[in-house]
């Protein structure tokens, strides 16, 4: 298994070229199971989340072409994937598949849309939290669907497709609202999602949906309306740059200190972590590249900061802000309301000699003077990747386990923190 090996001290200067979303290449790649035309999809970042998702969507039917590396290309450049679902061949999602990436649960809205039955297995239990479906098999209920639970798969049905309705969610859910608009937009009639997820990459999906020709309004708001049209067609989309994976190297610089140009991103994706960065004390600016971050000489002052949807600060990033906060001069507060379960890296952390004391959704970050390298692991992707800030600051070696994690979201990782002047590498085996 592959390991991560860092040698803290170093700042990081330099450029990061920003990859596309892991969180919206998803959605879209599985929005291609709406149509039998093809949909292209730019900017598609190399992870194994998009290389499971590939195989997920093969076995039901979907053939798949990934465009080679162009002339002058570097690794952590994205790639484009064509994908063409000119037959439904299964509408069974495999319980192997699905356990491992709850993502490939969302592909039951469109197999439901499109062919009238899915059977989905249950996504796999997650590190962070339970992670409920239920809301999403809410959504299809609404839109008049059956569905069961059978032998650990959701199994719904509409054998005389889906009718437009009203879905009010009681709590905001990125994934209900993927799956929702995934299924109202083949459905007869007008759909109406209130406290809709505002996620930029519930922007993403629809603007695609609208370019294959859905028709949707409303997509960053609370209220999205969805009228129905009886078949989509092929498009071509350039997936929107990952804002966790902004924000995560944007708290690598404010914690290691140096100035680092964060190429293409774009910073109202993530205006909330960005005004956190600068009260801790980094400083943020936009320009026609992107967002550069730098942090030269002042410390870093400790915040208080809860977890929200967006446009509030994301729990994506969470675990990258405490790593930063471990460095702090007096004591942070950060509050996870999204996730019940998202404080697996506390314990790592402290290996690295952080101190932060938990007390029910909260967790009290007591900034220390130094941390010290050591070897840690991890059990969910931010986690992992806090791992990988406090380490860049820890003196000494820091040898982070259980990389595939970081392989999940993190396109490119040592290649592009190691241009930046980080001495950091990937032990294989
Ligand atoms: C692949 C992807 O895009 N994953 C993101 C997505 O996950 P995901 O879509 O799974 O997260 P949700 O927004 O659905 O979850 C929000 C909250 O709603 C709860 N809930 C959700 C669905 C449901 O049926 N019942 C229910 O109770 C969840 O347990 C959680 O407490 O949004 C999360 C919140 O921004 C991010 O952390 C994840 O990185
Ligand atoms: C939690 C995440 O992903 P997933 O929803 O796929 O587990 C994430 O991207 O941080």
């Amino acid at each position: 298994m592959d390991r991560i090996r860092i040698v803290g001290g170093e700042k990081l200067n330099g450029t990061i070229p920003i990859s596309g979303a892991k969180n919206a290449a998803l959605p879209l790649m599985i929005a291609s199971l709406l149509t039998d035309e093809t949909l292209e999809l730019h900017n598609v970042p190399r992870l194994a989340d998009v290389s499971l998702l590939l195989r997920i969507l093969s076995n039901h039917g979907v053939d798949h072409a990934i465009a080679g590396k162009r002339p002058g290309q570097t690794a952590e450049t994205g790639q484009s994937i064509r994908l063409k679902a000119a037959t439904i061949i299964d509408t069974t999602a495999p319980y192997e598949l699905v356990a491992k990436m709850r993502a490939s649960f969302w592909v039951v809205g469109p197999l439901v849309a499109r062919m009238g039955e899915a059977r989905v297995s249950l996504p796999g239990g997650c590190a962070i939290g339970t992670r409920p479906v239920d809301l999403l098999l809410m959504a299809l209920e609404r839109l008049g669907a059956t569905v069961e639970i059978d032998g650990g798969y959701a199994v719904a049905r509409a054998p005389g497709g889906l009718k437009g309705a009203d879905i009010v969610f009681p709590k905001v859910t990125v994934g209900g609202t993927h799956t929702a608009l995934m299924a109202a937009v083949l459905a007869r009639g007008t759909s109406v999602i209130e406290n809709a997820a505002r996620e930029p990459e519930v922007v993403d999906l629809a603007e695609c949906l609208v370019k294959m020709g859905a028709r949707i309004t409303g997509a960053g708001t609370s209220r999205i309306v969805v009228e129905g049209v009886p078949r989509l067609s092929g498009a071509s989309h350039r997936v929107l740059p990952d804002r966790i994976e902004t924000g995560t190297y944007a708290m690598a610089v404010a914690m290691t200190g140096g100035d680092v140009m964060l190429e293409g991103a774009r910073p109202e994706l993530l205006q909330s972590a960005l005004d956190v960065l600068v009260e801790a004390g980094a400083e943020v600016s936009a320009t026609n590249e992107g967002v550069r971050i730098a942090r030269n000489g002042a410390g870093i002052a400790p915040v208080d900061v809860t977890t929200e949807p967006f446009p509030g600060f994301p729990t994506d990033l969470q675990a990258q802000l405490m790593a930063l906060m471990t460095r702090a001069r007096g004591t942070a507060r950060i509050r996870e309301t999204i996730f019940e379960n998202r404080f697996m890296h506390v314990q790592e952390l402290a290996r690295l000699g952080a101190r932060i004391r938990l007390d029910g959704d909260v967790a009290y970050v007591d900034g220390v003077e130094r941390l010290k390298g050591a070897p840690v692991m991890a059990t969910d992707l931010r986690a992992s990747v806090s791992l990988v800030i406090a380490a860049l600051a820890a003196e000494g070696e820091t040898v982070v386990n259980r990389v595939y994690h970081l392989d999940r979201g993190f396109e490119a990782l040592e290649t592009k923190l190691a241009r930046c002047g980080a001495i950091i590498e990937r032990l294989s085996g």
